[in-house]
């Protein structure tokens, strides 16, 4: 059995809580969320993991391992004490990882607790074969990413579209990854997964867009280099309870958790 700490309730905590709750082999025991909405993840979790305790803090408990669903303040205050202490981690919020030197005090606490912190995929595919293609040698990896335009509510986009009246695939962003990633935290975490594992958060170009004509999360990833290349495409189905967030985000940390508690792991 696998004792897991989720730091999190919203719609990716969520989804996974709901389908891990038939898994015999993963148990919840903590859920860490911001002091202001504690009562409202009690109700939640009541029911997806009842024995589960709902804390804003990890306190000093020693879970098996602790993951990351709730966005990119999470990794100083949470990630970094808890790889510090030995807990070993996975992350969903890459795109923290822009701010300069966060990657290496990430390392750094985790050699400190000699322990590991995972990076997870997320929303997007090829992360294997990208990070397989750096090893020969990587010329160039370009991400384009297009959503909704009501997918880009809250964002800088919004004060400078009327996203609502868009008629056109309009280009809402272009430059690095590390730029997107600061810019977008909640829309541009794959251009940091991206980038982490291909050319780096500086030499990885994005293009982001706010687009009428679709109803998915569309990850498009041309890669060239000494292996060859490749084009991959996802369209993602977003969330009910969170329209910026795919689907495959959800299936991605169950996937991983499932890898660690099950004696079979693909
Ligand atoms: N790698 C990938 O492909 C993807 C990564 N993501 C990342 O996942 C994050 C979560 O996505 P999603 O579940 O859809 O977002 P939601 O907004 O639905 O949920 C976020 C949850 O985390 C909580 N939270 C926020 N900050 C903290 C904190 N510092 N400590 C503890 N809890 C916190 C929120 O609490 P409250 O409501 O009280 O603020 C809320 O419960 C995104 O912000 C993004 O960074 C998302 C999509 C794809
Ligand atoms: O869920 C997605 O499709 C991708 C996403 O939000 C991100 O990259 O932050």
């Amino acid at each position: 059995m696998l004792h897991v700490s989720m730091i999190g309730c919203g719609a990716i905590g969520v989804g996974v809580m709901e389908i891990l709750k038939s898994d015999p082999e993963v148990a919840f025991d903590m859920v860490v969320v911001p002091e202001a909405h504690m009562e409202r993840a009690r109700s939640t979790v009541s029911t997806l993991a009842p024995t589960a305790r709902v804390v804003s803090r990890l306190g000093e408990e020693r879970p098996d391992l602790l993951i990351e669903c709730a966005g990119h303040q999470a990794i100083a205050e949470h990630i970094i004490p808890a790889l510090e202490r030995g807990i070993p981690c996975m992350v969903v919020s890459i795109g923290a990882l822009s701010e300069p030197g966060l990657v290496d005090q990430l390392e750094a606490a985790a050699r400190a607790g000699k322990t590991q912190v995972q990076l997870l995929s997320g929303a997007i595919g090829a992360i294997d074969a990208l990070a397989a293609a750096k090893v020969g040698g990587l010329e160039s990896v370009v991400y384009t990413g297009r959503k909704p335009p009501q997918a880009w509510k809250d964002t800088p986009a919004e004060a400078a579209f009327d996203l609502d009246a868009l008629k056109e695939p309009t280009i809402i962003f272009e430059g690095s990854a590390r730029e997107a990633a600061r810019l977008y935290p909640k829309n541009a975490n794959v251009a940091a997964t991206l980038s982490l594992a291909g050319l780096g958060l500086d030499q990885t170009r994005v293009r982001l867009y706010a687009d009428p004509g679709v109803s998915e999360n569309v990850h498009y990833v041309e890669a060239r280099g000494a292996f060859g290349g490749f084009e991959l495409t996802m369209r993602g189905k977003p969330l009910a309870a969170n329209p910026k967030t795919s689907a495959l985000t959800v299936y991605s940390v169950v996937r991983a958790l499932g890898n660690r508690a099950h004696a079979l792991s693909i």
